[in-house]
């Protein structure tokens, strides 16, 4: 089966500093994954290598067998892969079923005029109708984004991505200031995508990665130290060791360790 997602000895330097160095992986068609480790493990710089915001100094990026390592970022999102940003990029003083509307006229070939965001492509109200069904937001399709609390953003911020109609969903900490119930909430709407739609997820949250992930890839001072099942992951010493220091390693993976 061909990879959605394959990097081939990545490299990403900053000066002398190597924020990724040599990860070699590879993501099946329909996956949950997610890619965790400690702060400044290179998690973001690899993601941005994905997306086409950063260019690797060496090796190569595949999505779908198709070597994209040169392609900018808009390619790449043309290609099928979609991101969420930490920080929201949404239109707050439009609605919400609005927001997602411009996604999926921008994904047919159309702009959507923001001054007439109403003025819609037949078609397009059922792929809205669909993303915010898929995501919980239904109800709130009139409501302005500004009226909608902060993971509920985030859900919409899903809803918009769908609507690219995307094979890659890229996922950047997601839960990131989330309340206990939002995170919970979440996890449950990425564990209904469709299982068509490749999910990779950076996520600090370890209880929303054990639940989600199938397998889950561990960076640590830029190199790929565990790429693997969950529960291999969760036995795996060395990152008990990565993530832990010379603290206890039954804290480690357990809901209130904070990681
Ligand atoms: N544009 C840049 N210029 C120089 N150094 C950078 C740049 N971006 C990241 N770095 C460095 O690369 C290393 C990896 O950073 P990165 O943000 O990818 O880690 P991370 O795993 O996402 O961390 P966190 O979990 O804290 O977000 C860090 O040492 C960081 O300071």
């Amino acid at each position: 089966m061909t990879a959605v997602l394959s990097c081939t000895n990545v490299t990403k330097q900053f000066g002398s500093l190597k924020a990724v160095e040599d990860v070699t992986l590879s993501i099946e068609k329909g996956a949950r994954h997610a890619l965790i480790g400690p702060n400044g493990a290179g998690k973001s710089t690899l993601f941005n290598l994905v997306a086409g915001t950063l260019r690797p100094t060496s090796g190569a990026i595949m999505l779908d067998g198709v070597d994209v390592t040169r392609r900018s970022a808009a390619w790449r999102s043309r290609a099928g892969l979609a991101k969420t940003f930490q920080h929201s990029s949404l239109f707050l003083s439009l609605p919400v079923a609005d927001n997602v509307a411009m996604a999926a006229q921008r994904t047919s070939g159309q702009g959507m005029s923001l001054r007439r965001p109403a003025h819609r492509l037949p078609g397009v109200d059922d792929v809205v109708a669909e993303c915010l069904a898929a995501t919980g937001l239904s109800g709130r399709a009139s409501r302005p984004v500004s009226d909608l609390s902060h993971g509920e953003r985030r859900q919409l911020e899903v809803a918009v991505a769908l609507a690219t109609r995307p094979q890659l969903l890229l996922l950047d900490e997601p839960t990131a200031g989330m309340s206990a119930a939002e995170s919970g909430r979440f996890a449950e709407l990425i564990e209904s995508l469709p299982g068509d739609v490749t999910v990779l997820i950076i996520e600090h949250d370890l209880e929303v990665v054990f639940r989600l992930a199938e397998r889950i890839s561990v960076l640590h001072l830029g190199r790929l130290l565990a790429d693997d099942d969950r529960e291999s992951i969760r036995q795996n010493e060395q990152v008990q060791r990565a993530y832990l220091g010379d603290a206890r390693p039954e804290d480690l993976f357990h809901p209130a360790a904070g990681l």
